[in-house]
């Protein structure tokens, strides 16, 4: 009889998870991080938005918000100077008294970038003042969004505020919604006649925020919203706004005398804390089309200049869903409806919908134009196109989530294997054992589990992305990454030394898939440098506590965590140590189904072999180790692939 060294059977999350891209202005990312796994449902019948319709219902065109200099009108320019002088804390400016407008702004702005030209550094802001991108910017048409032009300089300006500048109310209205987010109104002043209105703004990170009163109680089922406390007075930039509204209306907008001359970070900081509301604006518009929020956010990312000159690099799915809330109360019977060809249902995957078949052969075939931005969106070049033929043979063995139990994840073994059951030449060196069909097949089954384990022996050989690149699956042009699968990695000593540069954070980054949980044991040292980093991506480490004899992770602690998560799948693609141990007597009872790619070759006696321990029957003799039950041999393409089931039916495992 085995025995069991428990130590513990509840999962221990060293913290709450944080989502560096959250701030108190946001409620977490639901998809972001174990303890935050329930998702809003985004469901709901609304006729299909077209893309052209999207297109009508951009905010600006590029003729109507072309930069007029400011015509100078002297009763104006009065007023303006009165309320720019008209502080009651701090008499007198250090401004220079004529405010220069946007264009003598922009000029200024190059000029000192040409000057520090060998200075600079390859920051992703100054990456997005390159003039071609701001160029591919103004000339897409089809993103959901449409940026005023030269949107990412003039946002630097507004922020910067380093000259006191004059512009149009239409040039105000315009790029203000965009950088918002870094101020915070702290008082308003009007004249008599209204004509004239004084905001004071300070930067955001000037105030406090606090946590959230606890007493108060909250409507059923939600949860409290994560606040993350700030200090305050850590910037103190502190400008006025002098509106002033008349036959020429401008905005003059100058640091007040009392801030300091330059904020303590920089923009991209505060667009991490909070997304502005031009940016917000277009998300709310797309999601009153009845567009998932995961869809919207997905064709968001396909534009990533466009996004980021627009202050949206840290944009989530919970920022689109949190601006598309206040619609979707108000029309729950409307069924949300993803962007283009593809949709996830629930337990079943990416599905192709009607008549998805032209148009993915036209987005595939926009791939290989020339420029970009003449094309449809970029797909990425590392997308698969969903599989043309039938997997139908598949699905006996796949989760089915409607009969699932509770405590543990439907399990599915995959791997692909040469006809000497090795599954690489030697450990560490990635061996392609699948045709393309079956890579295909691959990302379907992926495309088909919440989640993907292996153990860290492959990670450190295969580097591997472990997220599912079919067409239509999140950030391959259709839905969200929120129905990607997490990728589990089992390292219970830590020894992967997970880095931004390595594929599964990439892929995150991308929004191409999610952040990796790490499986380690209680004793494994984490960096808390580490810990913060994989958590800003949106993934954790997890710290299992229930051991076998020999002092390894005990898989049934390992897959009910798993289960506690919100996971109610799991594909365990490898390596050889992995599966060779989940092929053993003792978890026969965890693991559902098994489907192997069988490839036509030997690789020899050096591989890494999947191979569970020998078994003797009662008299001493060799048996078999394991035989799965209801096999079904398919072939596809060069490779055959073996199904099979492997938990013993319940009557079987009762001794019936
Ligand atoms: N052909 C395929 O389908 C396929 C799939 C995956 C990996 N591979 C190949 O397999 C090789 C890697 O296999 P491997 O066996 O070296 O590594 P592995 O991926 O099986 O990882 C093994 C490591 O995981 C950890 N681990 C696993 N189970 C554990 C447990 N119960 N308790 C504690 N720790 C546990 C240990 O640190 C162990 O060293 C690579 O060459 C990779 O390319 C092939
Ligand atoms: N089905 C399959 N056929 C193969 O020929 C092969 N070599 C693997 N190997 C599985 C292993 O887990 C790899 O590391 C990941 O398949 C890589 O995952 P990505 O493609 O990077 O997402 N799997």
């Amino acid at each position: 009889m085995e025995l069991n060294f428990t130590i513990a059977s509840r999962i221990c999350r060293p913290h709450q998870p944080h989502n560096m891209d959250h701030d108190a202005d946001h409620a977490p990312d639901p998809a972001s991080g174990p303890g935050s796994w329930s998702i809003a449902p985004e469901n709901g019948s609304i006729g299909r938005a077209s893309a052209a319709q999207a297109r009508d219902d951009v905010d600006h065109t590029e003729e109507e918000l072309e930069l007029v200099p400011p015509v100078p009108h002297e009763a104006m320019h009065e007023a303006m100077h009165e309320a720019m002088d008209e502080d009651p804390q701090h008499s007198g400016s250090d401004h220079p008294a004529t405010p220069m407008n946007l264009s003598g702004a922009l000029e200024k702005q190059a000029r000192q970038a040409e000057a520090n030209a060998n200075a600079n550094d390859s920051s992703s802001e100054n990456a997005t003042n390159d003039p071609a991108i701001e160029e591919l910017g103004e000339k897409s048409g089809l993103a959901l969004f449409n940026n005023p032009p030269n949107l990412s300089r003039i946002r630097r300006v507004l922020f910067e505020c380093s000259d006191a500048i004059e512009i149009s109310l239409d040039e105000y209205q315009t790029y203000w919604p965009f950088i918002d987010n870094v101020w915070v109104k702290q008082r308003s002043n009007s004249s008599k006649e209204g004509h004239c209105t004084t905001d004071y703004y300070m930067c955001r990170l000037r105030r406090p925020t606090h946590r959230t009163s606890e007493t108060r109680p909250l409507p059923e089922g939600k949860r409290p919203r994560k606040k993350r406390v700030r200090e305050g007075g850590m910037c103190n930039f502190q400008i006025k706004v002098v509106r002033f509204e008349g036959a020429y209306s401008t905005v003059t907008i100058a640091r007040t005398p009392g801030s300091s001359d330059v904020h303590s970070h920089d923009l991209d900081f505060i667009d991490r804390v909070k997304r502005n509301s031009g940016l917000m604006e277009s998300a709310r518009k797309e999601s009153c089309k009845g567009y998932l929020p995961s869809s919207i956010y997905t064709k968001f990312q396909e534009y990533p200049e466009m996004l980021s000159e627009a202050g949206g690099r840290f944009l989530t799915v919970t920022d689109v869903r949190n601006v598309s809330a206040k619609w979707r109360i108000q029309n729950p019977e409307v069924k949300l409806i993803p962007h283009d060809g593809y949709e996830y249902q629930k337990g079943h995957g990416i599905v192709r919908s009607q008549g998805a078949a032209e148009r993915s052969n036209e987005t595939i075939s926009a791939q290989s134009r020339v420029h970009p931005q003449d094309s449809a969106p970029a797909l990425p070049p590392d997308i698969l196109s969903f599989p043309q033929f039938s997997l139908d043979f598949l699905q006996p063995y796949l989760p089915n989530h409607a009969d699932r139990r509770g405590e543990f994840p439907h399990v599915t073994l995959s791997y692909a294997s040469s006809m000497d059951s090795k599954i690489s030449l030697r450990a560490g060196m990635q061996t392609v054992l699948s045709g393309p069909e079956a890579k295909l097949m691959t990302h379907y089954l992926r495309s088909r589990h919440d989640a993907i384990l292996i153990g860290v022996g492959t990670v450190l050989a295969d580097n591997p992305g472990l997220n599912c690149r079919l067409e239509g699956a999140g950030g391959f042009g259709g839905l969200g990454r929120m129905w990607q699968p997490r990728p589990v990695v089992i390292d219970p000593t830590g020894r992967w030394p997970v880095h931004p540069d390595c594929r599964m954070l990439r892929t995150a980054v991308e929004g191409k898939g999610k952040a990796p949980w790490v499986v380690v044991s209680p004793g494994a040292q984490i960096n808390p440098q580490t810990l913060m980093m994989l958590k800003g991506y949106g993934g954790d480490f997890l710290r299992i506590v229930e051991y076998n004899q020999h002092w390894r992770l005990h898989w049934e602690g390992v897959l009910r965590a798993l289960a506690s998560e919100g996971i109610k799948s799991v594909m365990i693609e490898g390596g050889g140590t992995v599966l060779s141990e989940l092929l053993n007597p003792e978890y026969t009872n965890f693991i559902d189904s098994i489907i192997v790619t069988v490839a036509p070759t030997y690789l020899g006696s050096g591989g890494v072999s999947v191979s569970p321990h020998s078994k003797l029957d009662q008299e001493g003799n060799p048996n078999a180790a394991l035989n799965p039950r209801e096999v079904k041999w398919t072939p596809l393409g060069q490779n055959v692939i073996m199904c099979g089931k492997i938990r013993p039916h319940e009557e079987e495992r009762r001794g019936e």
